[in-house]
């Protein structure tokens, strides 16, 4: 309970897997689901290559001079979000978060009707030129990475005593996909005033699965919760694994009894580090509810008085969109006024 449990995951991946070990794994996950919110998955299938490669590539752009990295700045993604913003730009918890970062989405042309009725989070992506490759790499990664959402997806449908396919059918048939790279630098640990100074603030995530890959610098904490006391524990990187963890809609969709729980990263390595989280959430246009299943009839605690942002995800009424709009417009003020 009080560490991030391992899952390897190959069974939910490999097509010729039985059910038997389909839902073995399942069972794993909805243990982690309801005790920490948080696992890492192993034997996940996704390139060793490309995830190499895309990392070098990430680190090459964010060596790079500023005045470079800001010719793929946001302002320039227009209401598609997308693009460069720099260290102090993102307000994860009302206060400026030390990381700079890329934003990366689902690649729609400028005619796709969505793109052009000005549905804001959709459009193109805005890559930047240099290094040669980044783009491609980014896209080829999204795919393997959507591929893996669907595949934990399942065993999360299993562990809830639902058909594999019940969130691939019901509510992300097409998911809203939220890529970012994210460039931690080091720096003193508390501010003027003696507060700490986040790469991250406390926060929960917002939709349903989050997919981190992280560098060895580590710094990601996970506050768990035990007999009513919270403490905060480490989620260091571990070889080849994905830190999973689940979103405020899983958790509006489950009641509760699957947490969205609050997680922050501190840069204590003396050096940069990067993070890769890839958000696999559920359709625009999906009315979020609550999910009908023998499984959670013990439904949890409303928490909403605990939680960081004291908002209760519970009551929430509407799609996807609308809540992620709302949740973006708190964390860039600066580009809000261009977007909603
Ligand atoms: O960089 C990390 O390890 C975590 C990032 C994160 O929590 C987020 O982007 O939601
Ligand atoms: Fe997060």
């Amino acid at each position: 309970m009080d560490t991030v449990p391992l899952i390897d995951v190959r069974a939910l991946v490999d097509p010729t897997s039985s059910p038997q070990a389909r839902r073995e794994v399942a069972a794993r996950m909805g243990a982690a689901c309801r005790n920490t919110g948080f696992f890492y998955v192993v034997g996940h299938g996704v390139d060793v290559g490309l995830q190499t490669r895309l990392e070098a590539l990430a680190r090459d752009f964010f060596a790079r001079p500023e005045e470079e990295k800001q010719r793929v700045r946001m302002a320039l993604g227009g209401r598609a979000w997308r693009g460069f913003f720099p260290v102090g730009g993102e307000l994860t918890s009302g206060r400026p978060d030390r990381k700079e970062g890329l934003y990366f989405g689902t690649e729609l042309s400028p005619d796709d009707p969505r793109v052009r009725a000005g549905t804001p989070l959709h459009g193109p992506n805005l890559f930047p030129l240099e290094p040669d490759g980044l783009g491609g790499a980014v896209l080829a990664y999204m795919a393997a990475l959507t591929s893996l959402g669907h595949a934990l997806m399942s065993g999360i449908a299993l562990s809830l005593d639902l058909e594999a396919d019940f969130f691939a059918a019901r509510y992300m048939a097409d998911p809203t996909v939220l890529f970012r790279i994210f460039n931690y630098p080091p720096g003193p640990e508390a501010d003027a005033q003696g507060l700490p100074v986040w790469g991250v603030g406390e926060h929960t995530d917002y939709g349903v699965l989050t997919i981190l890959k992280q560098d060895d610098a580590g710094g990601l904490q996970v506050k768990t919760r035990q007999d009513g006391h919270t403490r905060w524990v480490d989620a260091p990187p571990v070889e080849d694994a994905f830190v999973c963890n689940i979103g405020d809609m899983l958790d509006r969709m489950t009641r509760g009894v699957y947490r969205s729980t609050p997680h922050r990263v501190l840069n204590r390595a003396g050096r940069d580090r990067l993070s890769l989280p890839f958000f696999f959430d559920p359709d625009w246009t999906a009315e979020i509810a609550a999910i009908d299943s023998p499984a959670l009839k013990d439904a949890g605690a409303d928490d909403h008085a605990e939680r960081w942002d004291r908002q209760s995800v519970h009551s929430f009424r509407g799609t996807y969109g609308a809540y992620l709009l709302g949740k973006v417009g708190k964390v860039f003020p600066d580009l809000r006024a261009e977007v909603l």
